[in-house]
């Protein structure tokens, strides 16, 4: 089978996987506690301290769902929550009453959920007006990130303590990496989160796929690479901490900064999601086998300042990419695909002081359609338009790789011809003159110009010669058009 068909049965495959769970609210929702408690399980195994771990991602699952699917996601969250503590319970196997860890679940449910929800109605309402502002997203995203995962932190702990989960000191110990790993948690998944839920329960006002589908213009092996740069500087950065056990050493860590960058600025946004989650999945897992726990907290940091770094830089390639859209309209004239009007005539005040340097000759030849408006009037502005373009495909066909065409406004076209006499000027206007002739547009109809030639001095400049050609042009139009005049 070739490439092009396995893509198109895996996308068939994912479509119909698509359909069919939105039409399933009992699929989505099974769909949904099987992953937040693999995400949940996944970060309480990499404890810092009791209930506290090194990364929380369930805490961006829970809020990228509150943005996406809203209220109705809050009785499945609240049975992740209760089957998380009495999971939680038996990895540390504390052998607690279910009725007390059947409430405790319930406060962590209320703590944990009320302050996500509170966050993702805000990001709702801000993204109304900032949607397509993602530098101001990523402000607003980061501030509720920060928020939120405090007021979860100070109610789900306040909760733990009143049922007895935990003794009444030992939050002093937990509050800080509880909240910072549910700060990078969230600010690391939520945007990939909130893209997966998405594509599986379309929002209608949020869709932030607009920025994470963009298309990709390099390799999935060269992102690979980058992704194991990051990855191998992540294990050098580790050894040199475990060896040397110095904080110091610890702090070599945020260099993973600089090949996160590297692939925040060069490929697209889903891209960038996916390798810092992966390089964030990978901190975490790592400070156990490297034995570096008592570093915990800086990795938290770590994972925090590339996330935010990121988010920042994420508007970066989009800039790019209007940018040269933004350039080539500028160039390029968007009909026709000659050259604009202003490059034109910076493109001539180049080669006219090029030609008045080395002394070379440089001639203009301006053309316009005959008749044109009367194909507008009869057939309508979308046949004048292909008659346009047909019309610039013809002179193209025409002209060397070195002259240039452009589009001087309505159906006016000016073509400049370097190192180029007069009279080999006129030979290239009557070719394409003629080529015009033979061209057949909309509705049978044939098309022919009138030209105009002008030969360029060494005082001329761009207004001075395109006068000459133009008042050539007349007199061809004068002299009955569908002929070339020179001056
Ligand atoms: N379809 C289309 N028409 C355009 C565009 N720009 C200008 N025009 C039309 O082009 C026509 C230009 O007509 P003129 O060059 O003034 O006159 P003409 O009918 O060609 O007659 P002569 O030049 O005297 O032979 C006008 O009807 C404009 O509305 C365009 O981008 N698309």
């Amino acid at each position: 089978m070739s490439d092009l068909s396995i893509q198109f049965s895996i996308r068939d495959k994912l479509t119909a996987i698509q359909s069919y769970v939105l039409k399933h609210g009992l699929v989505q929702a099974a769909l949904f506690i099987a992953a937040w408690l693999i995400v949940f399980g996944s970060g309480a195994l990499l404890d810092v301290v009791n209930y506290a771990s090194l990364w929380f991602p369930a805490a961006g699952l829970t809020f990228a769902v509150l943005v996406v699917v809203g209220w109705r996601s809050i009785l499945p969250l609240m049975f992740c929550a209760v089957v998380g503590t009495f999971w939680t319970d038996s990895i540390y196997g504390l052998n607690t009453p279910p009725d007390e860890l059947f409430v405790t679940g319930i406060l962590f449910g209320v703590g944990h959920i009320a302050s996500y929800y509170i966050g993702a109605r805000l990001l709702l309402y801000i993204s109304d007006t900032s949607l397509q502002n993602l530098p101001r997203l990523a402000t607003c995203f980061l501030i509720l990130s920060a928020v939120c995962s405090f007021l979860a932190t100070i109610s789900v702990l306040t909760a733990l303590v009143w049922s007895g989960a935990i003794d009444d000191g030992s939050h002093v110990d937990t509050w800080l990496p509880f909240w910072i790993g549910d700060l990078a948690g969230m600010a690391v998944t939520a945007p990939i989160f909130c893209f997966i839920i998405a594509k599986l329960y379309p929002h209608p006002k949020f869709w932030i796929g607009e920025h994470l589908n963009q298309k990709s213009t390099t390799s999935f092996t060269e992102f690979l690479y980058k992704c194991s740069l990051g990855l191998g500087l992540l294990l050098v950065v580790m050894l040199l901490a475990s060896i040397s056990e110095a904080p110091e050493a610890a702090y070599a860590a945020f260099f993973l900064i600089l090949p996160q960058m590297w692939i925040t600025y060069t490929e697209t946004p889903l891209r960038t999601s996916l390798s810092l989650a992966l390089l964030s999945l990978a901190i975490a897992l790592l400070v156990t086998p490297f034995d570096v726990m008592q570093f915990a907290l800086v990795y938290q940091f770590v994972i925090c300042v590339v996330a935010a770094t990121t988010l920042y830089g994420l508007a970066v390639p989009a800039l790019i990419a209007d940018n040269r859209a933004l350039r080539g309209m500028v160039l390029k004239d968007s009909l026709t695909q000659t050259t604009s009007r202003n490059e034109l005539i910076n493109r001539v005040e180049k080669e006219l002081k090029q030609a008045q340097r080395q002394k070379s000759e440089l001639c203009l030849i301006v053309f316009d359609l005959d008749k044109f408006k009367h194909i507008n009037d009869k057939f309508g502005h979308v046949a004048g338009d292909r008659a346009l373009i047909s019309a610039a495909d013809c002179a193209k066909d025409c002209l060397r790789e070195t002259d240039i065409l452009g589009r001087f406004g309505g159906d006016e076209f000016v073509v400049v011809l370097p190192f180029t006499s007069a009279d080999a000027a006129v030979l290239t206007a009557e070719r394409i003159r003629l080529r015009l002739t033979q061209v057949t547009v909309d509705h049978g109809v044939t098309l022919s110009g009138s030209f105009g030639v002008s030969a360029v001095t060494g005082v001329d400049s761009f207004n001075r010669a395109f006068e000459r050609a133009d008042k050539a042009l007349y007199r061809a139009k004068d002299l009955g058009r569908n002929q070339v005049c020179c001056m």
